[in-house]
């Protein structure tokens, strides 16, 4: 059994004029642990996953199970979503941001578990501030607390990092990465940055369009994922096989 199985996902978006198949018959077993990587061309469907894996709506047909149960994501807390803006609410402190989960369930935050959560992201000195006061980087820190605050089992990773300069971004990589490994926590990223996801997964699924569909699964070799995320740039395999995902990406693409 595995930690989460994604079984024969189909999706298809009806409006009065047309029906798209956003997926077709999407499977995927997930370890606890790991870090996978969504990566394809735009539109193959990679947010719709999250967001039914998130709950935010149903699958047309399909079943998803956490721990071999049924996921009901809209009931409970199991899944974090981090999206590409932090949606931090900015007439509350980052304290208040943090605590903001917690409270929603009546848990009192009594061992001072948003004041360890900065600590870990690294915004020690900002807890009274507001998020206009903060930069997108630290902003971004900051909503990665609040998603962990709540302790879920998932992460969901919807481009967190595409909307930072690149600088900030490999920053904000090294520091999300070390802190899902240090919490033991499984992730599941979107993105379109081929380089990020091999720095950061254990596998990277990459999709082809209408209708959307796994189309090749790459295995990062242990080399590289000994390295992870900084280093694994520096690694002799790293190129090669950023060549072979970025041909076969551009295969798709045309
Ligand atoms: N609310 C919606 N109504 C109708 N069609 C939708 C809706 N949301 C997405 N789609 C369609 O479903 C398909 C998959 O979209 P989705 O946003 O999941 O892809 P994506 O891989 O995340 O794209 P991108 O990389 O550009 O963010 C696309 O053809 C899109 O136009």
């Amino acid at each position: 059994m595995s930690f989460l199985t994604i079984n024969s996902i189909y999706h298809t978006y009806f409006t009065q004029e047309t029906a798209t198949t956003a997926l077709k018959d999407i499977s995927l077993n997930i370890e606890k642990g790991e870090f996978i990587s969504f990566l394809g061309p735009s539109g193959c469907g990679k947010t719709t996953l999250l967001s039914i894996i998130a709950g935010l709506f149903p699958a047309t047909s399909g079943s998803i199970q956490l721990e071999g149960k049924p996921l009901k994501a809209d009931q409970d807390t199991s899944i974090g979503y981090m999206l590409q803006q932090d949606y931090l609410f900015p007439w509350k402190t980052i304290e208040e941001n943090v605590t903001l989960g917690l409270k929603l369930q009546n848990i009192k935050d009594t061992d001072g578990k948003a004041l360890k959560l900065l600590k870990d992201v690294d915004l020690v000195g900002v807890e009274k501030q507001f998020p206009k006061q903060l930069s997108g980087g630290m902003r971004q820190r900051a909503a990665l607390a609040r998603t962990l605050a709540v302790n879920p089992k998932i992460l969901l990773l919807d481009e967190p990092f595409s909307a930072l300069d690149y600088q900030t971004k490999l920053k904000l990589e090294d520091l999300v990465f070390e802190t899902l490994k240090s919490f033991g926590k499984t992730a599941l990223l979107v993105t379109h940055d081929i380089g990020e996801a091999i720095a950061m997964s254990d596998r990277i699924y990459l999709f082809s369009a209408n209708p959307g569909q796994i189309y090749r699964i790459f295995d990062i070799p242990a080399e590289l994922r000994a390295l992870r995320p900084f280093n694994a740039r520096n690694h002799p395999l790293y190129p090669s096989l950023f060549q072979t995902i970025w041909k076969e990406l551009e295969s798709l693409e045309h």
